[in-house]
């Protein structure tokens, strides 16, 4: 007999990466919209604010002591060095969450995803965005006005070397049109939440077709 925790699914750990610019937190946003199941998993980060962002909601954003403090006290799932600053995922709410089968939608790089399947290889789904071109990137970075042309000039320079971690990803999307890119990687969640793997809340029901 399975315990009473086997019998509904676990949660999704979604994640989104890409080169800083291709558009991931565009898509996040989207689909935190369109799918009321998924929650963003809001990381903690020594990166300063930008105009915008509010606390608590886009970002946790906390002083480098702070920062140490949680890595000393081991409340990060991960955490990683990006342009010069840090960024972690909190445990906090996620891991009883998880649990409960809610699903977590992750903006990280390809680091913290690293070390989240080596954490937990059932429940993440990976999804690498790739933008159409890099002078197209170069366009989009521009275009955000978020950033000075030095942190623009940083990001380009490690483009590369982010792209080529894309083959460590379950499925990879290029984000040319906005919204047919959206509609893809709506389509990898709602195809990984009916993998059969983890549809362990159906067992009661097909033991009982088959009897
Ligand atoms: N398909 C698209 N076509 C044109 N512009 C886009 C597209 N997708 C996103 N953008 C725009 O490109 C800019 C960068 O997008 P976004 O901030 O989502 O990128 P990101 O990958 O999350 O970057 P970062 O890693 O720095 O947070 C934004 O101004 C966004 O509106
Ligand atoms: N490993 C982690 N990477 C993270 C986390 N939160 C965000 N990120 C990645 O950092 C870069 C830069 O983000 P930006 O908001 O400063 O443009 C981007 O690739 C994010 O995906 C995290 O908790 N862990």
């Amino acid at each position: 007999m399975a315990d009473q925790e086997d019998l509904h699914r676990r949660g999704l750990m979604f994640i989104l990466s890409s080169p800083s610019g291709a558009g991931k937190t565009t898509i996040s946003h989207m689909l935190l919209t369109a799918d009321e199941e998924i929650k963003l998993s809001v990381s903690a980060t020594t990166r300063p604010r930008r105009e915008g962002e509010i606390d608590g909601i886009d970002y946790h954003f906390v002083s480098e002591a702070q920062f140490d403090e949680m890595v000393e006290k081991d409340d990060f799932y991960e955490w990683a060095h990006v342009f010069n600053h840090r960024y972690g995922t909190p445990k906090g709410y996620i891991r009883s969450g998880l649990k409960e089968g809610q699903d977590f939608l992750f903006d990280i790089d390809w680091q913290g995803t690293q070390q989240l399947y080596q954490k937990d290889q059932q429940d993440v789904v990976s999804v690498f965005i790739l933008p159409p071109s890099l002078v197209e990137l170069r366009r989009r970075l521009e275009s955000r006005g978020t950033d000075t042309a030095d942190v623009i000039e940083g990001r380009m320079d490690r483009a590369r070397g982010e792209i080529s971690h894309w083959a460590e990803y379950d499925y990879v999307v290029i984000n040319d049109d906005v919204d047919q890119c959206f509609v893809k990687v709506r389509e990898i969640l709602h195809a990984e939440r009916m993998k059969r793997t983890r549809q362990t809340g159906l067992i009661p029901f097909v033991r009982e077709l088959m009897e």
